[in-house]
């Protein structure tokens, strides 16, 4: 049978290892895939820095709209990225009857629902395994491995960079703008960085995720988004005494007390004896819990050339075996049956349960702790553990770090407004998200 051809939009780090890894896998790929798959162009806006560092074998134009729409093309591959132009060329090959695989998380969180709906008239399908964890297949798991489970929730490390980051700043006590600077050099960070440092990427992902183990649309719009940017290094040190490490985490719950998602992305102490804990540097790692299986862990390269090609080209091998299947019988894009989706609300972040971790700059006096537990215990929110930073001589004011049992976030707003008031707490007070995760 004739090979796939692919046309392959954008030439940076994952239109390379997408070609790198067609090429050098050729032959073990067509074994598993029943027929070739062969990149027939690649639209680069840059012909001639495309022709750097792709290699002189491939066909290179400028022309992307022609592309997507050629006859002899079968399958379109989009790694340009953002949500503009990216759009309008999914769409574009869509309408050209092409299925395309995707790496956009940005794309599929912010535009998912008109694009799923556009394939599913068309009868084409959409991978889009790279856009979550990478080379991980996270996807693969939910919608097929999964699909005996109700879900229970889902936390993952789903940015490499900011893990990176925070790795880096913990263990080698190097600053945050030379850990980012080594993520980009190493082709891990967004084209705009602050997607991966203010959590919008994470959020991305977890958008996609909770909508495929919930059967609901995406609903980035109402995703709840705190990033690393504010992080300190005194808590990431008091943590750790706790016997906690913090991680940017992506989470997403389902919450039957509230008719609701907690879908959510910001800094979360995890016990330091979690397997997720330990994972360190570019690192991806999703937990998924599931009322049949338990919990499970998927752990891999969420970033960089190779890795997320390997995701890629496994989307195109599926796309290979299934071009001629009937539409219906394929696995539907979001796990559910589209008429199955349900609109279930992602929770305000007032209704969310989590414990926490508090730091609060005191005086060093009598009756200081005891006004700030009244506090807790007036809103019910039950305390887990208290330290104090012992003060050195003739210092006025202490560290006090506590932590919680789990409580409504819109509780803890409550208390924390209480406790900022008192004229003995001399600084703002940090509030960092604890989970268990167990
Ligand atoms: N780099 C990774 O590790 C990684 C991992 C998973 C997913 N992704 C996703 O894959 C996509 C590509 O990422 P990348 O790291 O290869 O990016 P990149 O910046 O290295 O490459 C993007 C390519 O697209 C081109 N491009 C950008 N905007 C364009 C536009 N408007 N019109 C035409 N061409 C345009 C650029 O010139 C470049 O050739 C993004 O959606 C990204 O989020 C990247
Ligand atoms: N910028 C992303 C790339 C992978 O999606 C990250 O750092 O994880
Ligand atoms: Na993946």
């Amino acid at each position: 049978m004739k090979p796939i051809q692919v046309g392959l939009l954008g030439a940076g780090v994952v239109a390379g290892g997408v070609v790198q890894v067609l090429q050098r896998n050729r032959a073990e790929i067509q074994r598993r895939a029943g027929r070739g798959i062969e990149v027939a162009a690649v639209a680069a806006r840059d012909v001639a820095k495309a022709r750097a560092t792709l290699g002189s074998e491939v066909v290179l134009t400028d022309d992307f709209d022609a592309l997507v729409r050629r006859p002899d093309i079968d399958v379109v591959v989009e790694v340009i990225g953002g949500t503009t132009r990216a759009r309008e060329l999914v769409l574009a090959a869509i309408a050209a009857g092409k299925p395309v695989v995707t790496a956009n998380k940005a794309l599929l969180a912010v535009h998912g629902t008109e694009i799923f709906a556009a394939a599913r008239e068309r009868g084409v399908a959409v991978g889009f395994e790279a856009a979550v964890a990478g080379g991980i297949p996270i996807i693969k798991a939910l919608r097929e491995g999964l699909t005996a489970n109700r879900i229970n929730w889902i936390a993952g490390i789903i940015n490499g960079t900011t893990n990176f980051i925070l790795s880096e700043m913990r263990s080698k006590g190097l600053d945050f703008g030379t850990v980012l600077k080594e993520a980009q050099r190493l082709g891990y960070a967004e084209t705009d960085p602050t997607f991966d440092i203010e959590g919008i990427d994470a959020a991305h992902k977890a958008t996609i995720m909770s909508a495929i183990a919930f059967g609901t649309p995406v609903q980035f719009e109402h995703a709840y988004i705190e990033g690393i940017t504010k992080l300190q290094a005194a808590d990431i040190r008091y943590a750790e005494q706790l016997g906690y490490r913090i991680k940017l985490l992506g989470i997403t719950k389902r919450r039957e007390d509230a008719q609701g998602i907690e879908l959510r992305v910001h800094p979360t102490l995890i016990p330091g004896t979690r397997l997720i804990a330990n994972v360190e540097g570019a690192m991806n790692a999703v937990v998924v819990q599931g009322d049949a299986v338990g919990s499970t862990l998927y752990y891999g390269k969420g970033a960089g050339a190779e890795p997320t090609a390997s995701a890629v080209v496994a989307d195109l091998v599926d796309v290979t075996r299934l071009i001629t299947a009937d539409p219906d019988h394929r696995v539907p894009h979001l796990a559910f049956h589209p008429d199955a989706v349900a609109a279930t609300p992602i929770l305000p972040i007032e209704q969310v349960v989590t414990a926490f971790y508090l730091r609060l700059q005191v005086a060093d006096k009598a009756g200081v702790l005891a006004n700030i537990t009244r506090i807790l215990a007036d809103h019910a929110i039950s305390i887990d553990a208290v330290l104090q930073r012992e003060s050195a001589e003739g210092e006025s004011q202490t560290d006090l770090i506590i932590l919680t049992h789990d409580t409504l976030e819109g509780k803890m707003n409550a208390a924390l407004a209480q406790m900022q008031a008192l004229p003995t707490v001399l600084a703002p007070i940090v509030r960092i998200r604890k989970e268990e995760l167990s």
